[in-house]
């Protein structure tokens, strides 16, 4: 079955572009992207490292990492103090309570660098993701048996998603090369297995 996108429609404030993926402008107000983008100037962030490759992105995880040269998630230092109102608020857009969260990654994309196609780690399930610096564009795309699906949501800076059901599992996301500096802040909980 073929579903129809709105891939070359703009997108609308308020309407999802895919199922599962909630957005809203404006979630933090500029000073308080100012003083994130300074707090995650001293959080020590390290660039990303994939098998040989330095991705051009600076990253730091808390709460749990996923060596992606090891394939090791484990334990990393807690989510520091600095993130607890942003963290609460982040969970309420989600619908969860702020101890959902168990992970918060920090990213710092170089100019002209994005983030290749991917599904976030099964071992996570919620995803809410704060924008800071140039817009961006996340880009989404499912396999068919023709070619691939695509929608486009625009990741405004101050603006916040909340990922998860289909857009989530369904779907691969990847961000287009950006122009200038972007940071991102997302939160993640994790899958609860059945026992
Ligand atoms: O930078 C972002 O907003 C999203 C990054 C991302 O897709 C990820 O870390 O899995
Ligand atoms: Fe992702």
């Amino acid at each position: 079955m073929t579903m129809l996108l709105p891939y070359d429609v703009p997108p609308q404030q308020g309407v999802p572009v895919l199922p599962g993926l909630h957005q809203q402008e404006d979630f933090i107000t500029r000073s308080e992207e100012q003083a994130l983008i300074a707090a995650i100037g001293n959080a020590g962030l390290t660039p990303f490292l994939f098998q040989q490759w330095t991705g051009k992105r600076l990253t730091k995880s808390y709460g749990w990492s996923y060596d992606f040269q090891t394939g090791i998630f484990a334990p990393a230092e807690p989510i520091p103090q600095w993130a607890t109102p942003i963290k609460a608020r982040a969970a309420r857009f989600a619908g969860l309570a702020p101890a959902d969260i168990e992970q918060m990654l920090l990213i710092c994309y170089d100019p002209a660098a994005g983030i290749g196609w991917h599904r976030d780690r099964p071992a996570f399930e919620h995803v809410i993701g704060i924008s800071l610096g140039e817009p961006a564009t996340m880009r989404f795309r499912r396999r068919t048996e023709t070619g691939f699906s695509r929608a486009n949501a625009p990741l405004a800076p101050r603006s916040i998603y909340h990922m998860s059901g289909e857009a989530r599992h369904g779907w691969e996301h990847s961000i287009a090369p950006m122009e200038a500096l972007r940071w991102s802040i997302t939160f993640r909980s994790l899958r609860k297995l059945a026992s």
